[in-house]
């Protein structure tokens, strides 16, 4: 527990956010391979040509989030340092080409302390093209790692860690007024060697290496450190990220409902194996609400515009009407009621997907309205285990004609392995849950989970 803080505020501020069962659990559950995906830091890589605004645009980053640990790695850290003979010769040396940087080394410090575990960094001196090499910079544990650099972009591997690739984009000559000012105040350099540097090296690697890698850029500034609005947005979805579990900074299209008091109980409720089977009904009852609920509301929706009483108009919206439930048998059917109580009349059809151990996946039945493939479909299942059922019950929707980004999936529980075969497979099917547990175990079954649902819904487990 952090010194400032008292127990109740610890409580309070762990019980807050979207929930995920895991943190809370026994060791013997807490495999390595799932307690490392549990907490990573949230990867931003930050591309752009030299004196385009990078580190002005970390700097104002890391301001904004100043109630989180951020740490920024630079790739210049991982400059090769020049030999005797290649330093006398420097003004021959591209430092604009990837090569003049040990991308290995950049790898392994990231993918440690995504592990969390602290680094040393190397410490580069543009005056003398070496690293210092007595000292290092010691980067800790953070909730945030910003790697900045001209090419941070340009290696696969290295974007493949970062989970938002923000590219600053500045006008040449504004960069290149930048550089002169900037190498002849803060790096030992004169003018002409700016400028002779600039047109030999820098301008040919930024168009053949750093413009085509803003491709790969999920936010692109104009302006660079100028751009204030664009730091507050960057600096919103940030925050907003840090608050989820990673398999969400991940899949975007994953929605935990935000955590309360009460979903917690209810869960604690629905998850103890001593519970009375009316009270099972009752609690999960009331969270399945919770989640069709969320689930509409990803649905689309037209504007509309009423006359209310006082002869005042109210511009709100519609609900979106071209919609079906389709429950997998049978524990999906236990979601239907709540679908029902909230879309009135909607047409419910079902998917029965006989399960044999993991792979043996075989279908034996279905019914599905006829029109499916013009309506939005609200999938039923509340536990999402290995994802094989669900993978089925999506390919046999998307064969009927509806559009995979049409399909809502909606569940009580998620276990990572499913929500990771389901997203890879369709990117575009949105899964909202209540909780994320931590895996699932040898027998397919998640763990803690709340064992057969289906069973313990219908009252056919005794
Ligand atoms: N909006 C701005 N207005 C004026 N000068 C700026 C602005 N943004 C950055 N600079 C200056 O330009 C130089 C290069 O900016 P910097 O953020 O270091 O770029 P990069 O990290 O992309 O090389 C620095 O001297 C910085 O102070
Ligand atoms: N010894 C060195 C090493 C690098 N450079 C130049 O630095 C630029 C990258 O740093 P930014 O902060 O501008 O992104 C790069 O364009 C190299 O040309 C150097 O001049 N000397
Ligand atoms: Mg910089």
């Amino acid at each position: 527990m952090p010194e400032h803080t008292t127990a109740i505020d610890y409580v309070m501020e762990a019980a807050s956010g979207p929930h995920f069962s895991g943190l809370h659990l026994d060791d013997r559950f807490l495999s390595s391979s799932f307690t490392d995906s549990i907490k990573q830091p949230f990867v931003i890589g930050v591309s752009g040509g030299s004196a385009s605004g990078k580190t002005t645009v970390c700097d104002m980053i890391i301001q904004q989030l100043h109630d989180h640990r951020v740490v920024l790695v630079n790739q210049d850290s991982f400059y090769r340092g020049l030999t005797a003979e290649e330093s006398a010769r420097a003004h021959e040396y591209n430092f604009d080409h990837p090569d003049a940087f040990d991308t290995e080394q950049m790898l392994e410090c990231i993918e440690t302390l995504k592990q969390g575990k602290s680094v040393q960094l190397p410490i580069y001196d543009f005056k003398n093209h070496r690293r210092c090499s007595e000292s290092f910079r010691q980067v800790n544990v953070s909730d945030v790692i910003i790697l900045e650099g001209i090419l941070v972009f340009h290696d696969q591997r290295v974007r493949d860690l970062m989970n938002m690739k923000i590219f600053v984009d500045t006008d040449a000559d504004v960069r290149l007024a930048r550089r002169i000012r900037r190498d002849t105040v803060e790096r030992g350099r004169d003018v002409n060697s700016v400028l002779e540097q600039y047109a030999k090296f820098v301008k040919p690697a930024f168009d053949d290496f750093v413009l085509p890698s803003k491709k790969y850029a999920d936010v692109i500034i104009p302006r660079g450190g100028e751009n204030h609005v664009a730091v507050d947005l960057i600096v919103q979805h940030i925050r907003t990220k840090l608050g989820q579990h990673d398999l969400c900074k991940l899949y975007p299209n994953i929605y935990v409902i935000q955590s309360t008091f009460q979903i917690r109980g209810m869960h604690t409720l629905i998850r103890d194996k001593d519970i009375s089977k009316h009270d099972f009904v009752f609690y999960s009852d009331r969270l399945i609400r919770l989640v069709v609920e969320h689930g509409l509301g990803h649905l689309p929706f037209t504007e509309m515009q009423v006359v209310t009483p006082t002869g005042s108009v109210y511009s709100g919206v519609d609900f979106c009407k071209k919609l079906c439930g389709v429950s997998i048998v049978r524990s999906g059917e236990s979601m239907e009621n709540a679908l029902r109580a909230c879309c009135k009349g909607i047409k419910i059809g079902k998917i029965l997907i006989h399960r044999d151990g993991d792979n043996g996946q075989q279908l034996i039945y279905e019914k599905l309205p006829k029109d499916i493939s013009e309506r939005h479909v609200l999938l039923l299942d509340p536990v999402l285990a290995t994802g094989n059922s669900a993978n089925q019950a999506i390919e046999l929707l998307i064969q009927k004609g509806v559009p995979e980004s049409y399909i809502i999936f909606l569940n009580l529980i998620s276990a990572p392995e499913g929500i990771h075969c389901v997203s890879k497979r369709f990117p575009s099917v949105k899964i909202v849950t209540s909780e994320i547990d931590v895996a699932i175990n040898e027998e397919y079954r998640v763990v803690p989970g709340l064992g057969e649902f289906g069973d313990r819904y219908f009252g056919t487990d005794d």
